[in-house]
């Protein structure tokens, strides 16, 4: 399906508004440069800052620099609390950084978003755009719509994008996850493996510039863990796409990804924890 569904995708996908839009040589280059030369990213943040306060205690995000590269899985590992919520939730778009210098998502056709922009302007619509578009996402306990079939399932996105894709499509990258027998069943009538490996189809499917996976194995046992994640990594292989992975799993850490970050949380006060997000 890959060439097909990528045509077709990275022409429906040249939407989002053109304000928006950078050729990679207008960008500048900066301090760290130095540290990470020549990045090729699909997601490129720098100096990006949250703070959060819950019961009377503050939490701060530090990212000085992060980004995943096309075609490999970037591994994020942290203790609870750390901040790794937090962090999906703002590269998937749904929450606001309190500031960041730079965020920017690239298509495999070398247009860019600066999303940084997008949020300083407020821009709302080409934001949901860019999220639709952009952003496939794995749940730990997958998130498949029960009242769905899992074929339905996987087509939801495609759907809400009004993309319409071939069977020939669909059946091709369930026969490669293993997943062909359950696409007429409900989500509730398949294993938890095989739920998370249609949950990683439903993510991939529309051909977004990155996958976030927050704890995708978290419910499976090591050897339906290990096939979720090798899937992932044959769909980053083949389709050029960039992951992300959230995981406690050190191994599957080591297994399958390229690059890894983990977070540092430094106690400032008695209430008060500052979690810097380092390259490993
Ligand atoms: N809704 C919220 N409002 C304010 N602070 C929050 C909120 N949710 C989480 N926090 C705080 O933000 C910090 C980071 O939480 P986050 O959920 O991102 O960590 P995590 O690494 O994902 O943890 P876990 O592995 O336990 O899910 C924590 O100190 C938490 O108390």
């Amino acid at each position: 399906m890959s060439s097909r569904i990528l045509s077709k995708s990275l022409y429906v996908a040249g939407t989002v508004a053109d304000a928006c839009r950078r050729r990679r040589s207008d960008r500048s280059s900066d301090a760290y440069q130095a540290r990470f030369p020549s990045v090729t990213a699909s997601l490129d943040v720098k100096d990006l800052r949250k703070s959060r306060t819950q019961a009377g205690s503050r939490f701060d995000l530090v990212v000085e620099r992060f980004f995943s590269r096309p075609g490999e899985i970037t591994a994020v590992v942290g203790e609870s609390g750390s901040g790794k919520s937090t962090l999906l939730d703002i590269l998937s778009l749904i929450m606001r950084p309190d500031s960041v210098a730079t965020f920017h998502l690239e298509r495999r056709g070398g247009d860019f978003i600066d999303v940084a922009d997008l949020w300083a302007r407020r821009d709302e619509r080409a934001l949901l755009r860019c999220r639709r578009e952009d952003i496939g996402y794995i749940l730990q306990q997958g998130g498949l719509l029960p009242y769905l079939s899992v074929r339905d399932n996987i087509l939801l996105p495609c759907a809400i994008l009004g993309r319409r894709l071939c069977n020939e499509d669909v059946a091709e990258w369930a026969s490669r996850l293993g997943i062909t027998e359950c696409l007429h069943r409900k989500p509730r009538h398949i294993s938890g493996g095989q739920r998370q490996r249609a949950a990683l189809l439903r993510a991939l499917l529309h051909s977004p510039t990155i996958v976030l996976a927050d704890e995708p194995t978290a419910a499976l046992d090591r050897e339906r863990g290990r096939e979720v994640i090798g899937g992932l990594q044959e769909a980053c292989r083949s389709l050029n796409l960039s992951a992300v992975l959230v995981t406690h799993d050190i191994e599957l850490v080591e297994r399958y990804s390229a690059s890894r970050w983990r977070f540092v949380p430094e106690r400032v006060g008695s209430d008060f924890i500052r979690s810097h997000l380092v390259a490993d």
